[in-house]
């Protein structure tokens, strides 16, 4: 196109998602520059080194190690390099000077996105992440946009690629944790530290950017209960399998009565339930809206050329506004949010414990439940071995968090209880 504005784009960091989003920007300039109404020049990539090995051949003359320089002559600014700083310094320098910002960085929105909202509403710069959350999902913009004229009362969703492989992996072939995750982070899918997504983090993070965005409030990630895979082992894979259900990591944000609650926590999920079929690094969100109903997104969660794909689209969403020339209303956070203890939080819960098989067993475990206001649905034993202990798995009705707490704290006081292997929530009918 003749005579069209041009859009000076600098990007920082030429990792997985960097070197496809350099890529892209290169390879389909043509389409990217025919939907934004501007062309996209790439006038450089941030790297810590010059000579490192790409995905991707580049031309060389694009690296540059002065990533402030490269920030301060362009009108949009692709944050790639993860990690809380200098990626924080950089994206508020750009938006300070009123170019606009792409990021996939979760933990860094999750942290300190109101605060980086604000610098943007105050230079009229735009801040977009759907990168961020679901990789390449579409879950950002049909919140903030498509549903903006409806209430959402509960988001929730398996939102991190690297423990749902892992935990798939575990369901379907047997194997051992450490060697899955080898394999994920061979794939481009977990983060720098992996201990972020097995550990839960990782998906705190996106369950705060959830919260926040459709509850039009500010969550941050340290007001996330999180728990994450690093507990769960391959004998509560396979009794959960026994029993119908399979393990998933799930990310909740539900308005509820008393206030909001986000979490983040291995769950068992029935096997006919959607979320079941969410497979190696796929995820999938609910959205369940007072007048849409529920709705369901699905697709790949991680990896270079998906997580591209997302940043792509805010990319050309960023140049279109940039290229009408008519800066976009900010959405704006109504209130602080109003969490809930998690210790009120009520759900289903599957409790594994080692037991001595002795007479009167059952009876005295059951009466705890019973004392603390635990409803027993279910209990499975598996027969001991030799004297050894035997296995016992319970499914409770639905109970609350701090009740379930008290049970925990007194089967473990009975000395007829060997050990808690593992106390885990049922989620989904
Ligand atoms: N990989 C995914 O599937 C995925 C999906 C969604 C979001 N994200 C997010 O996207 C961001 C990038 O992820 P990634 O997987 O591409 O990471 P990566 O580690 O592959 O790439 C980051 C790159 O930035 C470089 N870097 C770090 N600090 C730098 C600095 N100060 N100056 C210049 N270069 C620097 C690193 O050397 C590396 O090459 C992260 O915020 C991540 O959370 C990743
Ligand atoms: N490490 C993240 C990348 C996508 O955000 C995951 O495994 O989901
Ligand atoms: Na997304």
């Amino acid at each position: 196109m003749s005579g069209e504005k041009s859009l000076k784009v600098a990007l920082l960091g030429c990792g997985t998602v960097g070197a496809q989003v350099a890529r892209i920007l290169i390879e389909d300039g043509g389409a990217l520059a025919a939907r934004s109404g501007a062309s996209l020049e790439l006038t450089g990539i941030a790297v810590r080194n010059l000579e490192a090995k790409r995905d991707v051949q580049l031309d060389a003359k694009l690296f540059t190690l002065d990533a402030e320089a490269l920030i301060d002559s362009a009108d949009v600014v692709i944050e790639l390099l993860g990690g809380m700083e200098p990626a924080g310094a950089y994206i508020e320098r750009a938006l300070a000077r009123g170019a606009s910002v792409i990021t996939g960085n979760k933990a860094l929105i999750a942290a300190r996105g109101a605060a980086l909202n604000a610098v943007a509403a105050s230079t009229g710069a735009q801040l977009r992440y759907e990168a961020a959350v679901a990789g390449a999902i579409p879950i950002l913009r049909p919140i903030a946009d498509s549903l903006a004229g409806d209430h959402i009362n509960k988001v929730m969703g398996i939102v991190n690629g690297t423990t749902n492989f892992i935990l798939d992996a575990m369901d379907s072939t047997g194997a051992a944790f450490d060697d899955v995750l080898a394999e994920a982070q061979a794939l481009g899918y977990a983060e720098a530290d992996p201990t972020a997504d097995v550990g839960g983090l990782d998906a705190a993070a996106k369950a705060a950017i959830l919260a926040s965005l459709a509850f039009h409030t500010t969550v941050s990630s340290d007001q996330v209960h999180t728990e994450g895979i690093t507990e769960v082992s391959a004998a509560d894979v396979t009794a959960a399998a026994a029993a119908g259900y399979v393990i998933k990591l799930l990310a909740i944000a539900e308005k509820l009565e008393a206030g909001i609650s986000v979490r983040v926590y291995p769950s068992l999920i029935k096997r006919d339930h959607p979320l079941a079929s969410v497979r190696g690094a796929f995820n999938a969100v609910f959205v369940e809206a007072e007048n849409a109903g529920d709705l369901m997104f699905y697709g790949a969660g991680a990896g270079g050329n998906p997580t591209a794909s997302a940043v792509m689209g805010d990319v050309v969403a960023v140049a279109r506004q940039l290229s009408a020339g008519a800066p976009l209303p900010h959405g704006s956070a109504d209130s602080a949010a109003q969490l809930i203890d998690f210790s009120a939080i009520s759900t289903r819960y599957w409790i594994g414990l080692t037991v001595f098989d002795e007479p009167g067993v059952l009876a005295r475990i059951a009466a705890i439940f019973g004392e603390h206001g635990v409803s027993i649905e279910s209990m499975n034993q598996q027969a001991a071995l030799g004297d050894g202990p035997a296995a016992l798995r319970i499914l409770t009705h639905r109970g609350t968090e701090a009740a379930l707490a008290s049970t925990v704290a007194a089967l473990k006081a009975l000395d007829a209880v060997d050990t808690v292997l593992s106390v885990m929530r049922v989620e989904g009918n």
